[in-house]
C-alpha cells in the first residue's frame, strides 16, 4: 500500500522522513510555495529545520497527487482537522485514513477517529500516537507507538506498513483510549510545565503528573476506554516523555505561564483548546478533574499559579 502524509508540520515532515526508508512517500502541504520549497532545497526549514529530506520523498501541493496513496496520514493540528477532511472530502473519500494529531475537538468533544468517522464516513480511520518528538523521528531515534484502529485485520495490515528502521509500532483496537491519552497528556503538561516554571519543584511536578494519571484514567474508563491502553504508550508513555521535557510545546506552554512570560500564540500547543474541550466533557459527564480545570483556569487568567496550588491542596482529603 502506497502511503501519503497530509500536513507538512513538524511532525508530518518526521513521519514522511521516517516512512521514506520503507519506500516513496508523499508529503502534502496545503502552499504550493511550501511544497515548492521542500522539493527544491530537500528540507523544510519553516517547520522541522535541519532535516533533510531523503529521495524517495516527494513533497507536492497537489492534493490529488497526494490522495492517490491508499493510506493517507493527516498531520495536521487538531482543531483543523475537521475544515481538511471537508475541504477535501471528495479526495480523501474510500482512503485508510491515520490521523496523528493529539487533542479533543472543542465544540464536539471528539477525538481525531470520531472526527474522521463523522466527516467520512465509509472511510476505514485509525490513529497514530505515542511518545515521540519530530525532531527525534527525523534524526533517526528509536521510538515506539501506538496504532489504534478499530478494525483488527487492517491494524495489523497498518503496524506493518508504518514501522520503519526507527518507529516501532505496537496495535490496539482501543481507538477512545488512544485518543484520550494522547489528549489529555497534553493538558497534563501544560500543568507540569507551569509548576516548574514557578519554582513549586519536582516533587509538585510527580504528584501532577500522578494526580494527572488518575484524572486522565477516570474519563477515559468513563468513556469506554481500556485501563491497559491508557497504561501504554499513548497514554502513560506519552505523559512521562510530555511533562518531563522542554522539547513539548504543551510544556513550554506551561512553563510561560509559571514564569509570568507571553507565549507566541502562533506555535501548535494541543493542549489549550483540548483542555477546554475535555473540561465541559467532565461537567457533562460529572467527572472531576480537577486539574483540567485548573489548567482552564490558569489559561484564562482567573487563577494566578499561586492560587492555584493553594486550591488544589486544600482539596477534600481521600483515599488514593
Ligand atoms: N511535533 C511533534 O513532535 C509531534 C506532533 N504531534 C501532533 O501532530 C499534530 C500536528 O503537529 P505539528 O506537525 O507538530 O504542528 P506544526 O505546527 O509543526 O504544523 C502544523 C501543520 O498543519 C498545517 N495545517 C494547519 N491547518 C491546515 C489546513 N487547514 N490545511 C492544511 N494544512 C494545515 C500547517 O500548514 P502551514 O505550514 O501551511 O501553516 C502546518 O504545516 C498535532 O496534533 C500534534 O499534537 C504528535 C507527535 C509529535
Ligand atoms: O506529542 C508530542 C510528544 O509525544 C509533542 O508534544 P508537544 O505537542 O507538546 O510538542
Amino acid at each position: 500500500m502506497s502511503v501519503s502524509v497530509l500536513g507538512s508540520g513538524a511532525f508530518g515532515t518526521a513521519l514522511a522522513i521516517s516512512l521514506a526508508g520503507n519506500g516513496p512517500v508523499t508529503l502534502w502541504a496545503r502552499d504550493a510555495d511550501h511544497a515548492k520549497a521542500m522539493q527544491d532545497s530537500r528540507r523544510n526549514e519553516a517547520r522541522l529545520p535541519g532535516a533533510d529530506l531523503p529521495e524517495p520523498l516527494t513533497a507536492t501541493a497537489d492534493i490529488a497527487q497526494a490522495c492517490s496513496s491508499e493510506v493517507l496520514l493527516l498531520a495536521v493540528p487538531m482543531q483543523k482537522l475537521r475544515s481538511v477532511l471537508q475541504q477535501h472530502k471528495a479526495h480523501l473519500s474510500g482512503k485508510t485514513l491515520v490521523a496523528c494529531c493529539k487533542g479533543i475537538e472543542l465544540h464536539t468533544g471528539l477525538g481525531p477517529v470520531s472526527v474522521i468517522q463523522e466527516v467520512l464516513s465509509e472511510s476505514p480511520a485509525a490513529l497514530l500516537t505515542g511518545p515521540s518528538f519530530a525532531a527525534d523521528i527525523a534524526r533517526g531515534l528509536p521510538t515506539a507507538l501506538t496504532l489504534a484502529c478499530g478494525g483488527a485485520d487492517l491494524g495489523k495490515a497498518l503496524q506493518q506498513q508504518l514501522s520503519t528502521a526507527n518507529l516501532r509500532l505496537y496495535r490496539t483496537t482501543d481507538t477512545i483510549g488512544a485518543e484520550l491519552g494522547g489528549a489529555l497528556k497534553n493538558v497534563m503538561a501544560i500543568a507540569c510545565g507551569a509548576v516548574i516554571g514557578a519554582g513549586l519543584g519536582d516533587s509538585a511536578r510527580a504528584a501532577l503528573m500522578t494526580r494527572g494519571y488518575a484524572e486522565m484514567q477516570r474519563m477515559a474508563l468513563a468513556c469506554g476506554a481500556k485501563a491497559e491502553t491508557m497504561a501504554g504508550l499513548s497514554g502513560f508513555g506519552d505523559l512521562a516523555l510530555t511533562c518531563t521535557s522542554d522539547l513539548s510545546r504543551n510544556y513550554r506552554l506551561g512553563l510561560s505561564i509559571g514564569r509570568g512570560k507571553t507565549f507566541d500564540s502562533s506555535i501548535t500547543v494541543e493542549g489549550a483548546a483540548t483542555a477546554h474541550a475535555v473540561a465541559e466533557q467532565a461537567r457533562k459527564m460529572q467527572l472531576e478533574m480537577p486539574i483540567t480545570q485548573t489548567v482552564t483556569n490558569l489559561l484564562d487568567q482567573r487563577l494566578t499559579i499561586s492560587e492555584a496550588a493553594a486550591l488544589l491542596l486544600k482539596r477534600p482529603l481521600k483515599e488514593e
